[in-house]
């Protein structure tokens, strides 16, 4: 048996599954209730909660590597470096044309975990409205007021002194998945390595930008993940644990007590390479099983599922494995020769991602913001405070503040009326929902092919905004008919023009606010150098042109990777790819539990709702073995 870190965990597929030579003898194969493929955000909080009835047996198939032992994942604040390592499946779009022809890096999580190991943490219930929206797109059983006690049951939220005015009452407190206030600036972690002086020094310009925020006319929300609303500036809550290190969905749901379950297999390092179906002659096609391999020339092995196959392999996984496996567009997979199981036009169609606008640059007096670390020194001593005491800046968010707003707002409009001639439509999901976020880095940084570099020598603030709503909609094909060639991703970026004239607005919100008090005082406008790395943010916005900012975001707009809706959810078997209970249409035995699964785009960070969806399914799943 082939063992990782803990014996609970499994690498061989000869542990689990049987041979594809025994496919014929019913006797030698390895059957479980429930397969979950994809041990990502959700599929650990299934595989955690379907285990805990003992009467039924759990299988959870991860292509990555244990989340065990693995130090870089859990410094909350490298999690960049983890861009293009092993645990990022380090995914390419094709060409952009709204992106002047550019490729985009996708990361994605490959570990257990998913994309919850490797993401930037910021914990998000979105806004409200977000999720009637879902109701009226024909998700039955998906409003806000549905899902809101699973953002609960999953949270373990850790009130915190310096924030009074969250309501202790409007979040989980029991749940696994542990949330904080990120503690880089609390006095009461300060340690041995807090150095007089040094600790203390990014938290001025945060705490300006968020008084600037004011002054320009966006309020400050002290808490955007309540039930009254997300709008607003606010300091950000933290998928981090009370040691200063990554909560991931494995780390909470798959903890060395659940791994002892004798009821629940856990395999890594192995891919699901396609689903297997029984056909009768009067009944949809069922799921019963997988086939698995460790890579694309090793053998083949199968399990099969008594109960249901859920697929949980993420945006692109999840329909990439519909589609090798049959259910799709029956034009497209007679294209590739794979054999129609289900004809689901909506399978890889849909998709929605989260754009920026790309950084906006400010220099700022010397010794304020993070660029300090980028010596080594300073670089040593962050080190050991995190690792000693679990606190300073690595245990901290990247982005731990930000504003959401709305590019119709009239008490900002003045801010990008004084020269833009575009329009917006509203694409919001309600009157109270965003459809920018504004948020910023104390560092400058710019990226290159998909890695983020650090601006040394220098001191400033990198400003961006995600377009939260974008109309622009792409799709995920396949290259071919086998699952290790990686699809085709196509988003379509910056495609509709509202999405780019929602761009311009917010790129001339953050100038302006750079040239409003207090934030004005403490940025440097005297070098002149180097004018295209801190363009637009240098020139006089009432100088800056539409079609120049066109042509500066077509250029360097980059997506903070939230794509959804990719095998989406709804009642319509034209346009949908699962029912409301998340089975998919005309399939028996089969559903998808992840972000490609969510009908819309969400107004904000996608990870707790996920965990949500996953929490709820569970639920689902266990109700419909009970009928
Ligand atoms: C860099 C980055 C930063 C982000 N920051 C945030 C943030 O701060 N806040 C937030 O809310 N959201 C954030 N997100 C988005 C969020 O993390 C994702 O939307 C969410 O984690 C997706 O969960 P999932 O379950 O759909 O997929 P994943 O978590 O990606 O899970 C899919 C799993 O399936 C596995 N898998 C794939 N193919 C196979 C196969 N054939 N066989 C077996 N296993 C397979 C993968 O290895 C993976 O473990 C970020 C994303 C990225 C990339």
């Amino acid at each position: 048996m082939g063992l990782t870190y803990s014996s609970a965990i499994v690498s061989d597929p000869a542990a689990f599954a049987s041979p594809v030579d025994d496919a014929s003898d019913k006797d030698r194969w390895r059957e479980y209730d429930y397969i979950i493929v994809g041990g990502g955000t959700a599929g650990c909080v299934l595989a955690s909660r379907l285990s805990e009835d003992r009467n039924v047996t759990v299988l959870l198939i991860e292509a990555g590597k244990s989340y065990e032992g693995d130090f870089p994942t859990r410094i909350p604040l490298a999690y960049t470096k983890l861009f293009k390592s092993e645990v990022d499946w380090d995914y390419v779009t094709t060409p952009q044309n709204g992106m002047n022809s550019r490729r985009v890096h996708w990361p994605r999580g490959k570990i257990l975990g998913g994309t919850s190991t490797i993401n930037a943490m910021i914990y998000h219930r979105c806004a409200p409205e977000d999720f009637d929206e879902w109701e009226r797109l024909g998700a039955t059983g998906w409003s806000y007021a549905d899902l809101r006690p699973y953002f609960d049951k999953a949270e373990r939220y850790a009130p915190s002194t310096l924030y009074p005015q969250v309501r202790v009452e409007e979040h989980g407190l029991k749940g696994p998945w542990q949330t904080n206030h990120t503690t880089e600036f609390a006095v009461s972690r300060l340690s041995l390595f807090d150095i007089p002086t040094y600790t203390m020094r990014s938290k001025p310009i945060l705490d300006t930008i968020l008084n600037t925020c004011e002054e320009v006319g966006i309020p400050y929300n002290h808490d955007v993940n309540s039930p009254r609303g997300t709008i607003g500036a606010t300091r950000l809550v933290g998928c981090i644990d009370d040691g200063g290190r990554r909560s991931s969905s494995a780390t909470a749901y798959l903890t060395a007590d659940v791994l002892k379950r004798p009821n629940l297999t856990v395999a890594v390092h192995s891919t699901v390479e396609r689903i297997l179906f029984a056909h009768s002659a009067n009944a949809n096609p069922r799921a019963v099983g997988v086939e698995i391999s460790k890579s694309k020339t090793s053998p083949r092995y199968r399990a099969y599922a008594r109960g249901e196959v859920i697929l949980c392999a993420g945006t692109i996984v999840t329909p990439q494995l519909l589609l090798v496996s049959g259910i799709g567009s029956s034009d497209d997979l007679r294209k590739l020769d794979i054999e129609v199981v289900r004809d689901l036009p909506a399978v890889g169609r849909n998709l929605k991602d989260h754009l920026t606008t790309g950084p906006v640059r400010f220099r700022t007096k010397a010794d304020i913001t993070w660029d300090r670390y980028n010596q080594p020194l300073h670089g040593v001593i962050a080190f050991l405070r995190w690792l000693f005491a679990g606190s300073g800046p690595l245990s901290a968010l990247g982005t731990s503040t930000a504003a959401f707003v709305r590019s119709d707002d009239p008490k900002l409009s003045r801010y990008w009326e004084e020269s833009t001639k575009t329009t917006v439509r509203d694409a919001t999901s309600g009157p109270s929902a965003p459809d920018m976020e504004l948020f910023w880095f104390p560092l400058l940084f710019g990226m290159e092919d998909g890695v983020v570099v650090p601006t040394s020598g220098s001191y400033g603030v990198t400003m961006a905004a995600s377009l939260l709503r974008p109309e622009s909609t792409g799709q995920i094909i396949l290259a071919s008919r086998s699952i290790w060639d990686k699809p085709v991703i196509d988003p379509r970026y910056l495609e509709s023009e509202n999405d780019i004239n929602v761009a311009v607005r917010a790129t001339r919100l953050l100038c302006r606010m750079a040239r409003a008090e207090p934030l004005n005082s403490l940025l440097d406008w005297t070098t002149t150098e180097d004018t295209d790395y801190f363009w637009p943010g240098n020139t006089d916005p009432s100088e800056l042109s539409d079609d120049a900012l066109k042509q500066w975001i077509r250029d360097n707009a980059n997506p903070i990777f939230h794509p959804v809706a990719s095998a989406r959810m709804g009642k319509d078997p034209q346009t949908s790819v699962v029912d409301p209970e998340l089975r998919v249409h005309g399939i028996a035995g089969l559903r998808v539990v992840d972000a490609s699964a969510f009908p819309a785009q969400v107004s904000g960070h996608p990870c707790a709702v996920v965990v949500a969806m996953a929490e709820k399914a569970a639920e689902l799943i266990k109700v419909s073995a009970s009928q």
